[in-house]
């Protein structure tokens, strides 16, 4: 593995870990980073934007006051977006996210301990305008936001709805006299509310608006607005934007607010490839589905799996390292502190997140492609697959979200006290990943959306109708016994299937239950809703578990034997952890008997102990450079207790030795002069 300074000193106890390892590093490197070639350009696009320094502040941001935390930010992003267009961009030809690969997006936190301002104009301004737009309003904009000369934001969230879009209050009144249209926030809570650099950053935003034309309102759509003077940056009349304020984390991203009074627009500004207001304010319907203006959300959901398990190889490769290095306790009297890796509830709490980082980095591979043919079905006008694509989309956004914030917050807990130091990483990474799992769209709503479908695939399958790839497995639900219980992985797997089935089959026997007794379809759907959650993360989880043996099957089909080994024990792992936290539901809905959970839990916990020599390995192999980690725990050399003394002098509260605070109040205080 290849490190910035190959003279440096290791910690001694890492070094062991190093020599310990029996597989190749780089053949799992290269796994995780889809192929050689990807792991090739990511070290070159890491070496140019990061060896040059530009990443450092004199200062730790975590010692900056938040105005001047907000402006190293602004500066560190015209940075990275001057060598994006720059040095980066012929580098940056991977297998692309569509805008900006996500190596290019992963190199920038290097500069960011919290996100860059410039976030949503690469994450959603610029990928509306791809979706959204017509050609025409295509070649206008986009390659003035391409070379940043617009930076922009995306609009949606009022401060009284985020969820329910439908229900959003900005108005978009069409004007025909002038082929303008009019923007106005009629309400307190129309107000938009969060955008991501909208407080202080950008000069355009694409706003979410209720269209109203010829007296008639068409339900939300989306325009391009500008909201500052390109030269002076000033609010333009009408506008009353400002930042909503501190966070528990995103606060270098400025995040905003928006009202309008009475403000003007020009017809084109409507981005009209799904929906048309013409010059005489006639409303035309282009796309052949309804939802086709929720399309930035969707991308946002698909790169969202990718993010988490980026940011939950961070946190698992700091936990892991410092594990290494950190001795505590003497269970043996004679024998020297064991590693803190060495303790078994330790393993169970740090292997499962070296695995799910690996699951869910290769669903995101799988769900990128499947949303690249799903858009390459719309481009000939085919919207057949959208429902199935926003179902699962919806879930593994939710889930991968959800299991990334509490395994990184697991990760703290493997870290005891000092991975409560912004300085360990972990707490800025689960303040990151934690608002991942509201923003975009709610856990629970999100599952709600895939436990529709579900619904609507069970019925079908009640009807012997055919049924969707991702649900197939619901053709079995009918069967009338419980699925056979095996604890092969495959078993496990069909498992896993047999609990979504059971779950989905228990819910729309309660709702008919509950219409039959007199509840409407709504209420009845209602009273449901714990178990219809539960019945899509159950569907979610038969998902990812599927996806990712398929394709760690697929993927080391030439490696090395011991690799093969490795990354067969790693899934195998994630098996049996989901297997052993939902024995309840496999009672309920498989044969599984006292005595196979009982063999099953003697299993993992074998299985810890087969890793366990190969964990250092494990996470060297996702090969995150120091400068990506910002970490004194998880640095590649383990200097933890020097990085940890370094760290804290660097305190300004070190500067001085004695605080103000003695003469103004300790010690009037203690001279009973207060
Ligand atoms: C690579 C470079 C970039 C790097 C990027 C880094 C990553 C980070 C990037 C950016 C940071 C992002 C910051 C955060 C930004 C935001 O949060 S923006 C705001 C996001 N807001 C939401 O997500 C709101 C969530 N709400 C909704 O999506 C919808 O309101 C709803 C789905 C909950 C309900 O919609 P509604 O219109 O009320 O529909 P329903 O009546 O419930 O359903 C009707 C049918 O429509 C189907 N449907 C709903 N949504 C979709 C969709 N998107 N696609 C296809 N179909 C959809 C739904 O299933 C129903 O179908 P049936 O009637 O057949 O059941
Ligand atoms: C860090 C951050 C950045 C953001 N950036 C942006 C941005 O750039 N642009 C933008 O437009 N927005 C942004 N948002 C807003 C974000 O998209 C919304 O907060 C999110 O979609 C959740 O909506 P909400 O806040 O209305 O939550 P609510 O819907 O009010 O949710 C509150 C609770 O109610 C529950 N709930 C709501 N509806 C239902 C239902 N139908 N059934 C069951 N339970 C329900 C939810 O599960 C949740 O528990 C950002 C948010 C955060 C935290």
């Amino acid at each position: 593995m290849t490190q910035t300074n190959n003279n440096m000193t290791v910690n001694p106890d890492l070094a062991m870990e190093r020599a310990k390892c029996n597989f190749n590093v780089l053949e799992v490197t290269h796994i995780f980073d889809g192929g050689e070639r990807n792991t090739l350009q990511r070290k070159k696009i890491e070496d140019v934007a990061l060896n040059s320094g530009a990443s450092k502040d004199a200062l730790g941001e975590e010692h900056m006051s938040p105005k001047e935390k907000y402006e190293n930010a602004v500066r560190k992003s015209c940075i990275y977006a001057t060598m994006m267009k720059n040095e980066l961009a012929e580098l940056s030809g991977l297998e692309s996210f569509g805008v900006s690969s996500p190596v290019i997006r992963r190199t920038a936190d290097a500069f960011f301990k919290e996100v860059s301002p410039f976030l949503l104009h690469l994450g959603m301004f610029v990928p509306t305008i791809m979706g959204q737009c017509t050609p025409e309003q295509q070649s206008y904009w986009l390659p003035r936001a391409l070379d940043m000369q617009i930076i922009g934001t995306y609009a949606q969230t009022e401060l009284g709805h985020g969820t329910f879009i439908r229900g959003l209050e900005t108005t978009a009144t069409y004007d025909p006299e002038t082929e303008e249209f009019v923007l106005h926030s009629p309400t307190l809570s129309s107000y938009k509310w969060w955008a991501g650099g909208l407080g202080k950053t950008v000069n355009y935003c694409i706003v979410v608006a209720q269209l109203y034309t010829k007296g008639e309102c068409h339900g939300t759509h989306p325009f391009i607005v500008q909201i500052r003077d390109e030269d002076t940056h000033v609010p333009l009349p009408g506008i009353k934007v400002g930042e909503i304020g501190p966070k528990m984390g995103f606060n270098t991203a400025d995040n905003g607010f928006l009202g309008f009074d009475h403000y003007r627009i020009p017809r084109e500004h409507m981005l009209m490839k799904n929906a048309q207001v013409l010059k005489d304010g006639t409303y035309v319907k282009v796309a052949r589905h309804g939802k086709l203006t929720y399309g930035t959300m969707v991308f946002v959901r698909v790169v969202l799996v990718n993010e988490v398990a980026f940011n939950l190889a961070k946190a698992s490769t700091i936990a892991v390292r410092y594990s290494a290095i950190r001795r505590q306790s003497k269970p043996k009297p004679d024998e020297v502190e064991p590693q803190i890796l060495d303790y078994v509830t330790q393993q169970h709490k740090l292997f499962i997140a070296i695995a799910t980082a690996h699951a869910l980095q290769l669903c995101s591979t799988w769900l990128w492609e499947s949303f690249s043919a799903v858009l390459a079905q719309m481009k000939g006008g085919n919207t057949d697959t959208l429902p199935e694509f926003h179902a699962l989309s919806s879930c593994l956004k939710a889930i991968s979200t959800s299991d990334s914030a509490h395994l990184i917050e697991q990760c703290r807990h493997a870290c005891g006290g000092h991975g409560y130091m912004i300085s360990s990483g972990i707490p800025n990474l689960y303040n990151f990943v934690s608002a991942t799992r509201t923003y975009e769209g709610d856990y629970t709503v999100l599952l709600l959306q895939t436990a529709r479908f579900l619904v609507k695939a069970y019925e079908q399958a009640e009807a012997k109708k055919p049924l969707t790839p991702t649900v197939s497995y619901l053709a079995h639900a009918f069967s009338g016994s419980r699925a056979t219980w095996d604890n092969s992985p495959d078993g496990i797997i069909r498992s896993f299937q047999a609990l979504a089935a059971g779950k989905t089959a228990v819910c729309v026997t309660n709702m008919r239950k509950r219409m039959r007794a007199g509840l409407s379809q709504v209420d009845a759907w209602e009273m449901s809703t714990i178990q219809l959650v539960a019945a899509a993360e159950a569907h979610c989880r038969a998902v990812i578990a599927d996806t990712y043996r398929k394709e760690i099957v697929r993927l080391t089909a030439n490696s090395s034997p011991n690799v093969k080994v490795v990354m067969d024990q790693l899934t195998t792992l994630y098996l049996y952890y989901w297997a052993l936290e939902r024995t309840g539901d496999l009672l309920m809905f498989t044969s599984v008997s006292q005595k196979d959970l009982v063999d099953l839990q003697i299993a993992y916990e074998e299985l810890l102990l087969k890793i366990r020599p190969n964990a250092v390995g494990l996470v060297d192999a996702f090969d995150l450079r120091d400068e990506l980690l910002h970490s004194t725990l998880g640095s590649y050399d383990g200097r933890v207790y020097e990085r940890l003394m370094e760290e804290a002098l660097k305190s300004p509260m070190n500067k001085e030795p004695v605080s103000d605070a003695y003469s103004k109040y300790l010690r009037p205080m203690m001279k009973g002069k207060l």
